[in-house]
């Protein structure tokens, strides 16, 4: 029992009802942001759905914004362009229809907005804390899956921690936003409730037989007697949710490219660990691989310098990160 244990008060010698605190959070923060409900909910479940959070017009600057990167009418510094693991091989040109995601927007100041946006801080805050770090940007673009029948779109049930070497975990949080109706048809986010309860689980490649994109490692062998909800979620809605929380994305059955916008924030005052001898040694390998492949591997990098080279600070102090 680690939520909702009833404390006696500190200076109250006998115990009665009056002097209970109400109640002992673990996976959100004093303030006046959420309600008494909403707290709940995010301390059981992990997750929270803020419906309507992110305008029209911000969603509409992101979307453009995101055309001209794949148009290549801007280049921002930094940025991971990713195709689908099914045309990884081929020669198309880059348009919208070639690219599965984008990560690391760091740099491009009309993308990166959604990181600062007010109305994400805020909620980003209860989680956090005042000193608040941008980790990892993502826009996704999941493609059609139908026709080759090869399910390359879905994103294996996975922790996102399992990406990163930092911690306390209750102190990093997601927020997810639509950018268009999203659900099942088209691949809405899956998420397994009060998972984020559990520890961090060793994650590999999934054996699919169509074949999965570069680092969309999944958790071999999680229990399936968990119940799996499907966010349905309208534009501008978000999702803020706790790393450990066990999720993923099934197959788009349409012929849209289903969009979503991400960034994962961390409290500044986290501290980055070493994953060495841990089940996230895996994935260490391969970032550093890639940034070998890219820098040269004489300059040799770790997971440390590539994550703090990529952080932001959006709002308070940058202590640790
Ligand atoms: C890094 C930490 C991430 C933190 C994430 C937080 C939680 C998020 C959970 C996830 O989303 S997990 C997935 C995270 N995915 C990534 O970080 C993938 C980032 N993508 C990349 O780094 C590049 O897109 C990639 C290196 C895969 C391709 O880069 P390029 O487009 O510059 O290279 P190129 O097209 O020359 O392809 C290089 C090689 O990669 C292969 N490749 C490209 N796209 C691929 C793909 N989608 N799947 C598999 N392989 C792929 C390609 O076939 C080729 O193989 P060979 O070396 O054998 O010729
Ligand atoms: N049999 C399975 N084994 C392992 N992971 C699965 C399996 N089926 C689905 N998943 C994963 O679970 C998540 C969502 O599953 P979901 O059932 O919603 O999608 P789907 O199977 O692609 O599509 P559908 O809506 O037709 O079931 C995805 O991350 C998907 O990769
Ligand atoms: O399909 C999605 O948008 C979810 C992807 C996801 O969970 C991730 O990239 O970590
Ligand atoms: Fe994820
Ligand atoms: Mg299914």
């Amino acid at each position: 029992m680690r939520c909702y244990v009833n404390i006696p008060h500190p200076t109250s010698g006998t115990i009665s009802s009056a002097s209970f605190h109400p109640q002992q959070f673990q996976y959100t923060l004093d303030n006046n942001v959420l309600t008494l409900e909403q707290r709940k909910f995010y301390e059981e479940n992990g997750f929270l759905v803020i419906k309507n959070l992110v305008p029209d017009a911000d969603i509409q600057r992101f979307r453009n914004e995101f055309e001209k990167i794949c148009r290549k009418e801007v280049k921002p510094l930094g940025l991971t362009v990713m195709r689908d693991v099914t045309i990884s091989k081929s020669e198309y040109a880059p348009s919208e229809k070639m690219i599965t995601k984008v990560q690391d927007f760091q740099e491009d100041k009309e993308l990166f907005r959604y990181c600062t946006l007010p109305e994400i801080l805020k909620y980003v805050e209860c989680f956090t804390g005042p000193n608040i770090m941008a980790m990892h940007t993502m826009l996704i673009n999941k493609p059609p899956d139908s026709g080759n029948c090869k399910k390359t779109s879905r994103h294996p049930l996975h922790q996102d921690l399992h990406y990163f070497p930092f911690r306390p975990s209750d102190l990093i949080v997601c927020a997810w936003t639509a950018m268009e109706h999203i659900d099942r048809n088209n691949g809405c986010l899956v998420v397994l409730p009060g998972t984020h309860k559990g520890s961090l689980k060793p994650h590999d490649y999934p054996k699919w037989e169509g074949g999965v994109n570069k680092m969309f490692h999944g958790i071999q062998d999680y229990e399936d007697n968990n119940t799996r909800v499907h966010l349905v979620m309208e534009k501008g809605d978000t999702v803020f949710f706790h790393p450990l929380l066990i999720h993923g994305s099934g197959q788009n059955k349409t012929q849209g490219f289903r969009k979503a916008i991400s960034c994962h924030f961390a409290s500044a005052d986290c501290h980055y660990i070493d994953v060495k001898g841990t089940s996230q040694e895996n994935i260490e390998k391969e970032v550093v691989g890639i940034a070998h492949k890219f820098y040269g591997a004489e300059n040799s990098v770790d997971l440390k310098d590539i994550w703090m080279f990529r952080a932001r600070l959006v709002k308070g102090e940058r202590t640790n990160l």
